[in-house]
């Protein structure tokens, strides 16, 4: 897959509703559950974090459930690729981006959302055909104001931006001309995911789905 076409879709799974849950779980009894309720609230494309052992187990019974497009984040390996895309992965989505993590994915056919932090990788990540990044760690890059100066003389690259929005800030965001959604572990608390509390959790789902988008 072509940087070009990843980033075709990526838009789309952007544009598919204002937030994607990052998601940490270390259960895979939670899994089912757990996207099954963020599905409900509103929020179809689920990012798995492969910060857990279970990860890749989780990425599996989650693409069971209908509606959801389940990804994998936290790619920072070619092996990460390889077993992401073996346990169901539709994306991917990286914290920053290296020439192999970009071959990698471009190999495997994985769509990945790379991430960028400073107006220079943003512009290598350009230069080599992706138009829609990630936006990390978002608050402490400086946060909405940083993202809208990138956006002055960079206008054609849309972001993602993921690290520290939380509802309370997600509206700065979604206001910016280049910001097509945000990212973020809000949506799934640790605590209510392990006393399987899914009826909070897709409140809050429902919640993140109703933000309003410029
Ligand atoms: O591991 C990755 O690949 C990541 O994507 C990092 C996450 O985006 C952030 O850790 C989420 O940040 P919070 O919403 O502040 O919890």
């Amino acid at each position: 897959m072509t940087p070009e076409a990843a980033s075709i879709e990526s838009e789309k799974l952007c544009r598919m509703a204002p937030v994607i849950p990052v998601l940490v779980v270390d259960d895979v009894a939670h899994a089912g559950p757990l996207a099954a309720a963020l599905v409900a609230g509103g929020l179809p494309v689920l990012e798995v974090t492969l910060r857990t052992p279970a990860a890749l187990e989780v990425i599996r019974a989650m693409s069971e459930i209908e509606g959801g497009i389940v990804g994998a984040g936290t790619l920072v390996t070619p092996d990460d690729v390889k077993k992401a895309v073996e346990a169901g992965a539709k994306f991917g989505v990286s914290p920053g981006a290296t020439d192999r993590l970009l071959d990698a994915c471009e190999e495997a056919d994985l769509p990945l959302l790379p991430g960028a932090a400073t107006a220079t990788e943003a512009l290598r990540l350009l230069e080599r055909g992706y138009t829609v990044q990630k936006f990390f760690p978002a608050e402490a890059s400086g946060g909405a104001p940083a993202l809208k100066a990138i956006g002055a003389p960079l206008p054609q690259i849309r972001f993602c931006p993921t690290g520290g929005v939380s509802l309370k800030n997600a509206g700065d965001y979604l206001g910016l001309a280049n910001t097509l959604c945000v990212g973020g572990s809000w949506v799934a608390p640790k605590d209510k995911v392990q006393a399987g509390d899914w009826a909070a959790i897709e409140a809050l789902a429902a919640e993140a789905a109703a933000l309003p988008r410029d």
